[in-house]
């Protein structure tokens, strides 16, 4: 292989790299006839792209001798992973049905020699929360044995029990450390499935009724992934979450000016900083060919390239916001060092020792992972390039030096007279260990005497497929040890003007994939609403807390209100109206809700205890506070940001925030309330343990009578004296908890975080389910396998048997 001189390919050689990626095309197009499709053997694994196999050989990312177990492996479908949420009441329930229930019936079906089970916990990830199926998507959806399985993924990850996620893409928040009082920004949160990973573990150790002191910021440019992402983590009923919708590249930083008077505020919150920072940012994504087939097509060098500078920016955003001492991780679903390690390099560069790169090794020991490059080429127009000196000028404002392991610009290079560091060909650079094999033999890099990087990039991490049968992933764990090195303001408009020329031009002759597009197939979560359930899982914008943003703002540039319109809300004629939030145009308002009479006619009614603190805590979308909808529920770390983004002019552009925890009866329940407020599915399990009033204890039995009919007549009951306790509650929204005897408890119960609680509304003659049919059938379920097991293994205790109210009829009005 050529790569001296220039350290390109010969004219020979740089047509054979054309051809081949025009052969593809041509192969994958024939790979697409319907006909071939028709053929059961058929599989668009078939397809390859030689312009990746000679661009990765030659980028030395694995050891020659393993590329072809390599290639093969990354032709293979992706076995499905899933997470069970730790957070959920029901995880040892869905723990032991995946035993009982799949492990054991599915073993028949392994499709991979050597694995002797067909659904296995992943021993690297802390508890055994997730898990490892040996079938892909599509087997799950094709083959029958497999449809009871897939169809309790489904259900499953609806409700919001587990998460089916790729088990790489787990893997970067458990590097991040996170402590329950942590404030985390997820800068490139959607569709947010590490986002709730997060959540989990700030909330870990809650108890019911009580909230973490972390909290976490989910940011996303793209306001219809943000969409998904708030639907998402609904799932996970927290108070402590801010969904923001900035480029991450330009998060606000929020510091109060320094004449601000501090001493006014309740909280000492000068500036928004974070202990931790997730950088997960958007990359070219060809890590993720074994669920996207179709990136083999569209495959090209200048994916990464594109997105090279952009993830410097962001990368470097997140260190800026980060405190002395916090932690970040960036991390991409790529292969390319240019969008991997010559980043992590570009940032240790411009920090000057303010950040180190840490060497995590002893953390996840059981995680299979290969030490980060340090030398590799820059590939443009057909040639090989090893140092930015070869970079031809007119191609300066797309191949930037940071490409480069040295990072130096043509100046530095033509002053130190070729002086460039010259890798020792004898050193195990790439590292590899993972093959067993010492030292990677790049040819091109020994002929060339590439660069090598100065900075221990071994230390970034690198998951590949064949290790563990996974996707690929890049991880890097950075700490912020001092304050960054400040930053000329000359110098911060040259790399501002540099981006953007350089974005421009990338996206001109690079055929970046738009990693945005909800196309994208980085996440499973995001695949599971979009493709897999798209009727039941879109979200729904009535579910929404919001709108979707308008036109506007679908504009990469922010918008802002211009400084002389009156912050006030306009009327668009025909449309709703559009709302303002500070100097956001078309998003709705954060406003603290304070009116007195309904905070008090609330807790009066549900007699909430005075230890749930409201003050300061409550929120809504709309200034009109006669027309409120809903009331959001905020934890304290989010009422300090809330409050400090107030004190320095709405600098965040909220999508959403809090849990939702109040919502006004519809005209039609509401007339004969004396509360005209509910509580929402989300935020009971964190209110039940202060609430006094409208609340009752049924049996067992009864409880899953009013599950299966929805609504029940009082004289229906099983137990005559609760349909008694509940013909005497006020009309309007009560609690029903089920009692965890064979019989209804007569002292009031203790709640804890396995109380199990429903919404119901009190009407004139019967007690109606507030809850969705979907979760209604899911939680009716999985009472009937907890207490078959407990029958099961106790022997007797007929408590949720169907004999027990078999004979009962749902109700007609
Ligand atoms: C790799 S995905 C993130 C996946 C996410 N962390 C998860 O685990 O679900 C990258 C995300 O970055 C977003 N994005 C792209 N450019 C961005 C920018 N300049 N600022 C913020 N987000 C951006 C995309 O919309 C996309 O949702």
């Amino acid at each position: 292989m050529g790569g001296g001189g220039r350290g390109g390919r010969s004219r020979t050689q740089r047509k054979h790299f054309r051809q081949s990626r025009e052969n593809v095309w041509k192969r994958s197009k024939a790979d697409e006839d319907p006909s071939s499709a028709q053929n059961p053997s058929w599989t668009p694994f078939a397809t390859q792209n030689d312009a990746f196999d000679l661009y990765y050989k030659e980028q030395g990312i694995v050891h020659p001798q393993h590329w072809e177990q390599f290639v093969s492996v990354l032709r293979t479908p992706l076995p499905a992973t899933f997470r069970i949420n730790s957070s959920s009441q029901f995880s040892d329930d869905i723990r032991s049905q995946l035993e009982n229930d799949f492990v054991h019936s599915l073993r028949d079906e392994v499709v991979e020699g050597g694995e002797t089970e067909a659904i296995r916990p992943l021993l690297w990830y802390p508890g055994n929360f997730a898990w490892h199926s040996n079938f892909s998507r599509m087997q799950l959806r094709k083959n029958q044995t497999l449809e009871r399985f897939h169809e309790f993924l489904k259900l499953e990850n609806e409700i919001g029990n587990i998460t089916r996620q790729e088990a790489v893409s787990m893997v970067p928040p458990l590097f991040l450390d996170v402590h329950s009082d942590h404030f985390v920004l997820d800068m490139c949160a959607a569709p947010g499935s590490k986002t709730f990973q997060l959540l989990e573990i700030i909330h870990q150790s809650t108890k019911a009724g009580s909230l973490p002191d972390g909290m976490v910021i989910a940011n996303d440019v793209d306001v219809q992934r943000c969409n998904l992402l708030i639907h998402q983590t609904k799932r996970m009923c927290t108070a402590n979450l801010i969904v923001t919708n900035h480029e991450a590249q330009h998060f606000p930083g929020c510091r109060l000016n320094r004449n601000y008077e501090r001493m006014e505020l309740d909280h000492n919150m000068g500036q928004l900083l974070f202990d931790r920072v997730l950088c997960d940012v958007p990359c070219s994504g060809d890590g993720t060919l074994r669920k996207a087939p179709d990136m083999w097509r569209k495959w090209n060098t200048g994916m990464g390239q594109g997105l090279h500078n952009l993830q410097v920016l962001i990368a470097m955003r997140g260190l800026s916001l980060l405190k002395n001492g916090g932690r970040m991780v960036y991390s991409t679903c790529s292969m390319n060092p240019i969008e991997n390690e010559a980043v992590v390099a570009e940032l240790l560069r411009r920090c000057g020792g303010s950040v180190k790169l840490l060497n995590v090794s002893s953390e996840l020991p059981q995680l299979i992972r290969r030490p980060g490059l340090k030398k590799w080429k820059v590939y443009d127009k057909g040639t090989w390039l090893v140092s930015y000196k070869d970079v031809p000028k007119f191609r300066r404002s797309v191949i930037l030096p940071s490409m480069f392991p040295s990072g130096r610009g043509h100046q530095d290079l033509v002053d130190s007279s070729c002086n460039v560091d010259v890798g020792d060909d004898t050193t195990n650079v790439n590292g590899n260990a993972g093959d067993g094999i010492q030292a990677v033999e790049n040819s091109v890099m020994a002929e060339s005497a590439g660069e090598v990087s100065d900075f221990p990039l071994e230390h970034c991490m690198r998951i590949v497929p064949h290790d563990q049968n996974t996707g690929a992933f890049f991880i890097a764990v950075l700490q912020k040890v001092s304050p960054l090195p400040a930053i000329p303001e000359k110098t911060k408009t040259e790399i501002d003007e540099q981006y953007v020329k350089h974005a421009n031009q990338s996206l001109n002759d690079a055929q970046v994939v738009d990693t945005n597009s909800t196309e994208s197939p980085r996440e499973e979560v995001l695949e599971a609403v979009l493709e897999e359930n798209v009727d039941d899982n879109e979200p729904n914008t009535e579910d929404l807390e919001f709108i979707p943003v308008t036109c506007e703002e679908q504009d990469s540039k922010e918008t802002q209100e211009p400084k002389n319109v009156p912050k006030m809300e306009k009327r668009v004629p025909g449309k709703r109206k559009l709302q303002i939030q500070g100097k956001w145009r078309g998003v709705d308002p954060v406003v603290f809700f304070k009116d007195e009479a309904i905070i008090n006619s609330i807790r009066d009614f549900y007699g909430i205890n005075v230890h749930f603190p409201f003050d300061g805590h409550l929120v809504t979308r709309n200034s009109d506070v006669n027309h409120v909808k809903r009331i959001y529920y905020i934890s304290k770390s989010v009422k300090d940001v809330l409050e400090l983004n107030f004190n320095v002019g709405q600098q965040l552009k909220i999508t959403s925030i809090g849990l939702k925890m109040f919502e006004r009866q519809t005209a039609r329940e509401g007339t004969s309330a004396p509360c005209a407020f509910r509580i929402s599915s989300e935020g009971l399990p964190l209110i039940l343990p202060y609430i006094t009033k409208q609340i009752l204890h049924a049996s067992p039995a009864d409880f899953k009578h009013l599950l299966q009919n929805k609504d029940v007549k009082f004289a229906d009951f099983m137990d005559a004296e609760f349909g008694e306790k509940a013909a005497n509650l006020m009309p309007g929204c009560c609690v029903v908890i089920m009692s965890k005897g064979n019989s209804v408890d007569t002292e009031p119960l203790q709640v804890d975080e396995s109380t199990i609680a429903i919404g119901c509304w009190k009407g004139r003659a019967r007690l109606s389910v507030m809850v969705t049919a979907m979760d209604c059938q899911e939680l009716l379920e999985r009472l009937l396998i907890r207490f078959d097991t407990e029958k099961a293994s106790s022997g007797h205790v007929e408590i949720f048997s169907d004999d027990v109210v078999g004979d009962v009829q749902p109700v007609q009005e």
